[in-house]
């Protein structure tokens, strides 16, 4: 066998690299890893992790108003984003610091520079300094799409809302997906007034219609606007600093903070993927096969730079399998099949399976079962917000596809519902439990 430096060099330290780089060095291979920015990649940096705490923080505007009604003696509050932004920042500081103490206590190198490949075997650090490898896994995560409009630059994109010196007065986020969806809330209860600007009429495309438009009219209610079949023309600064967006079909947005959430691209650029001949699919992702290998033999990819589902535990599973299979003598491949996400909106939203119209168009028909309430502690609160839980049921042999639901918690819940959906349970399944009451899960077990 040829002599090389490292049994396994991985390029990037986020979700998908860590994972690989510590499992495949406890199965006893030598392992450097390669981090450009921060190890812990986007999840824990500018990602999930400061954007979820970021929805915490957000929720005590209404957590806070809603507590008046439950007796407690609330003054008026004031918010302090600079002393949320820094606790949330010491707090990603001390998690970046965990992932490499993992590392080192699992025996990874872990080399602060961006590497590229320059041969079949061959990585070049930014050093200059040329490292070989058996095996290369390409890890490189993704990376904000923002429209090639004039002024597009005078933008922001996720990674700098963490760090803004101020909460906007105006702000404008382009996109409607996740981010669009999950900054517009904490963006609004921090005090902005938020437009969201969609080139379509669909919010959160892939989840199901009922749920997408019961977010949009709590959305509308909480006074979020949104510019829908709107294409960015231009963005414009003002001498005051604030910024005038132009889009297609309706007058100028002013706006002192303009976001771009356009969907993330695969990082790709400069790697020197060419150099082993691999090719870029039409969305510039790294195509792999099942088991995560690319057209060269001995490269491998994971993550969401293969675009295939750009989500933090999907990442980790692959980085596993990859390091299992090549590694530990382990074989095993993912299971995509009912993934559950979320949207960390507010209300959030948590889904796992097919959609009605997914389940329509696959089994010509299906059972849907909702239910539409208001929770209790929003009841007492006063609080006009109605949750919708609902359940799409094979039309024939009564196993429930999806559940779909939009309330307080819906994620929480949402996690252990989908253990019951991946397991093939019948709906009879669901209304043989018994209700765990009072709570908001026990609608689940309740629908009619
Ligand atoms: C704002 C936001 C919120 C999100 N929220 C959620 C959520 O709530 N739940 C969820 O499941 N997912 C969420 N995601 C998605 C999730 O963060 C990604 O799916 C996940 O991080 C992908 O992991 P990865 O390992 O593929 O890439 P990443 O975690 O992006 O890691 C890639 C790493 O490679 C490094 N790198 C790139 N090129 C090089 C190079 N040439 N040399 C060296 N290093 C390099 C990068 O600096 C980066 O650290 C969110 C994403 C964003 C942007
Ligand atoms: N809760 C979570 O799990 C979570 C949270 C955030 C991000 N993520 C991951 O990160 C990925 C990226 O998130 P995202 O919100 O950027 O992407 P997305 O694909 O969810 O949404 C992109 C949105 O931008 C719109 N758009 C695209 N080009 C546009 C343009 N030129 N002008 C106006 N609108 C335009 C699209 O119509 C769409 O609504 C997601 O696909 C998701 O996998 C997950």
């Amino acid at each position: 066998m040829a002599d090389y430096d490292y049994d396994l060099f991985v390029i990037g330290a986020g979700s998908g690299g860590v994972r690989a780089s510590r499992v495949a060095s406890a199965h006893g291979a030598k392992v450097a890893v390669a981090e450009e920015y921060r190890v812990g990649g986007t999840c824990v940096i500018r990602g999930c992790v400061p954007k979820k705490l970021l929805v915490y923080g957000a929720h005590f505007a209404e957590d806070l108003m809603d507590a008046r009604r439950f007796g407690w003696d609330v003054p008026d509050c004031g918010f302090d984003w600079k002393i949320l932004r820094d606790n949330v920042l010491s707090e990603v500081d001390r998690l970046e610091g965990i992932y490499g103490q993992t590392l080192g206590n699992n025996k990874v190198e872990i080399i602060r520079e961006r590497a590229e490949i320059v041969g079949p075997h061959t990585l070049r650090l930014a050093s200059g300094r040329q490292v070989t490898a058996g095996t290369i896994l390409i890890a490189t995560g993704a990376t904000p799409i923002v429209p090639d409009c004039p002024g597009h630059e005078l933008g922001i994109t996720s990674n700098e809302a963490f760090h803004l010196e101020s909460i906007p007065k105006r702000i404008v986020i382009a996109g409607a997906g996740y981010i669009a969806n999950e900054f517009a809330g904490i963006f609004h209860q921090f005090g902005a007034h938020v437009t969201l600007v969609n080139r379509t009429d669909v919010i959160l495309r892939g989840y199901d219609e009922q749920i997408r438009d019961r977010l949009m009219q709590i959305s509308m209610m909480k006074g979020i606007d949104f510019k829908f079949n709107a294409a960015f023309q231009k963005v414009e600064k003002a001498e005051d600093g604030s910024l005038l967006v132009h889009v297609t079909k309706h007058e100028p947005i002013a706006c002192d903070v303009l976001m771009f959430a356009t969907g993330r691209k695969p990082n790709t650029d400069g790697l020197g993927l060419e150099t082993v001949g691999i090719q870029l699919d039409d969305k510039g992702a790294v195509p792999v096969d099942e088991d995560n290998r690319t057209t060269c033999h001995h490269v491998y990819a994971v993550g969401d730079v293969t675009n295939r589902v750009q989500l933090t535990p999907v990442a980790i599973r692959e980085g596993q399998a990859f390091a299992d299979t090549l590694f530990g003598n382990k074989p095993h491949r993912v299971d995509y099949d009912c993934i559950p996400s979320a949207v960390f909106s507010h209300p959030p939203i948590g889904a796992v399976g097919l959609t009605e119209s997914q389940a329509k168009g696959k089994y010509g028909s299906c059972k849907v079962y909702t239910s539409d309430f208001r929770a209790m502690k929003n009841v007492l609160a006063d609080r006009n917000e109605r949750a919708l839980y609902k359940m799409v049921v094979h039309p024939e042999t009564d196993v429930v596809l999806g559940i779909h639901m939009i309330g307080p918690d819906a994620p929480e819940i949402l996690q252990a519902a989908a253990i019951a959906v991946k397991a093939g349970l019948t709906k009879q399944a669901f209304d043989d439990t018994v209700a765990l009451h009072p709570s908001m899960a026990e609608e689940l077990v309740l629908m009619k």
